[in-house]
């Protein structure tokens, strides 16, 4: 059905009819493909993409290519960047026979439904190449078909491209105690002019037919074209969020509480001696960061409101998020863990045996935590230097995030009171530090049981 000239019409899959045509919606599995020449940030798309996806219950795996082709040939006897000489028949037919093998075993992941969205981290910067994973995605070998969505990354900016080069390639084990980074670099740069003799972008014309994305200059603008399904859209969104600019976030519970004292979960008490010492501590640290550009986040929970209460004239105003606000314990909200385990010997069992999926009775699990915190996440993933002022189960979930935790260890994430945790953001990881303030405070942390 033609639309309006200029305007690509949305092809609308309501369900994919099983063979049986139980027309049970089954989820069609996912194929991101990113494209672009070396030094656009591809991998760092696929690792932010890869722990965005699984941390909101999506499970995603990546595949590249790159670490294929380093298993396959070793580098110094190719001739480092002469490898990728498009007049290197030998190269060439190598790097072909790694990405066909980095597609087989994304094939056979998404066929064994191991998870549903799989991330194929390569250049794919030429037409034939790119042609030869859709039909492979599309084969009916595939039960169903692959969606695929290419993420291609341009860029031109000389400054991100030189941080890109400094950052993860002249180090990377393609150099590393090979040649200098001098050296390294120049050969990189030589890498990347083999590639762009080659490179097809993404046409509007050619690739009419295709869903993608082209992000430019790392976010600075968008080409959205066929958008198609939930993962895709979830994925678009992430991506228009997301920026380079260096910049902390830290994480802190409220200061001791009168319920951590007398060891009451959730309720809204406010904060002991010692909390309220810990919250003017918490302004001295702060002012010593000395951070131009910095926002407090609060939950709404009285003994947060007024931990943060003491940082007011350094944040300007302090934001107030009710998804900030501590799990619910619905039934257990102001017992002990003895009263819980003693009025309720089965849901406190239950409990520790899956402790992300477990949900309080008429309370929530860290399950729901997460879904709550969502929009949290991507609004720091927006900001610059940001202090969450919330609770151990809450920021056991953001601190997850960050640092790529899976559901079994989240839960049982060590978030002390009266600590700082500081995340600084680098190219592939996150880098943690902790502060911890000599002020007495009790301990909540609960051990896994063996
Ligand atoms: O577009 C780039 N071109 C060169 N480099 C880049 C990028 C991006 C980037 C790409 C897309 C988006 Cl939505 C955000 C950032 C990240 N990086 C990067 C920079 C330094 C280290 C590791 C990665």
């Amino acid at each position: 059905m033609p639309g309006p000239a200029g305007v690509p019409q949305r092809k609308m899959t309501y369900f994919v009819p099983k063979s049986d045509n139980s027309n049970e919606q089954v989820r069609v599995p996912n194929v991101i493909a990113l494209v672009g020449l070396p030094a656009r940030g591809k991998t760092y798309i696929s690792h932010k993409l890869c722990r965005y996806l699984n941390w909101i219950g999506i499970k995603t795996k990546a595949f590249n290519v790159g670490e294929y082709r380093r298993r396959a040939c070793n580098l110094e006897e190719e001739g480092e960047s002469e490898f990728f000489s498009p007049n290197n028949a030998r190269g060439q037919k190598l790097r072909d026979e790694c990405a066909r093998l980095a597609i087989e075993d994304m094939g056979r992941y998404l066929d064994a439904k191991e998870g549903e969205v799989a991330i194929l981290d390569a250049t794919n910067t030429t037409r034939e190449r790119r042609h030869i994973l859709m039909n492979y995605c599309k084969n009916l070998m595939h039960e169903p078909p692959f969606r695929v969505f290419f993420v291609e990354s341009v860029c031109d900016d000389e400054d991100i491209i030189n941080s890109n080069i400094t950052e993860v390639k002249i180090n990377s084990p393609d150099y590393k105690g090979i040649m200098s980074q001098e050296e390294a670099k120049e050969d990189f740069l030589k890498r990347i002019e083999n590639y762009r003799m080659q490179y097809e972008p993404l046409d509007e014309e050619y690739d009419e037919e295709l869903s993608y994305i082209k992000v430019i200059n790392a976010g600075k603008s968008f080409y959205v074209h066929n958008v198609n399904g939930h993962v895709q859209s979830r994925v678009v969104y992430f991506l228009m969020n997301i920026h380079l600019l260096p910049r902390s976030i830290y994480l802190s519970r409220h200061g001791e509480s009168e319920y951590n004292r007398i060891g009451r979960l959730g309720g809204d008490s406010p904060l002991s001696e010692n909390g309220l010492t810990y919250a003017g501590r918490l302004l001295q640290y702060f002012e010593t960061e000395n951070l131009s550009d910095f926002r407090v986040w609060s939950s709404q929970k009285i003994r947060a409101a007024q931990t943060a209460s003491h940082l007011k004239d350094l944040a300007g105003h302090t934001e107030f998020w009710k998804c900030l606000d501590e799990i619910d314990a619905g039934i257990c909200e102001g017992l002990t863990y003895e009263d819980f385990e003693s009025r309720y010997p089965k849901q406190f069992a239950e409990r520790d045996k899956d402790k992300y999926h477990y949900r309080y009775p008429s309370g929530e699990s860290y399950e729901d935590l997460v879904a709550r915190l969502e929009p949290v996440i991507m609004e720091l993933e927006r900001q610059s230097n940001v202090l969450v002022i919330s609770h151990q189960a809450v920021l056991r979930c953001i601190l997850a995030y960050f640092t790529n935790k899976n559901r079994d260890d989240l839960p049982y994430l060590k978030v002390p009171l009266h600590t700082v945790i500081k995340l600084t953001p680098k190219a592939y990881s996150c880098e943690v530090e902790m502060f911890p303030f000599k002020i007495e405070a009790v301990d909540t942390y609960r051990e896994k049981p063996k």
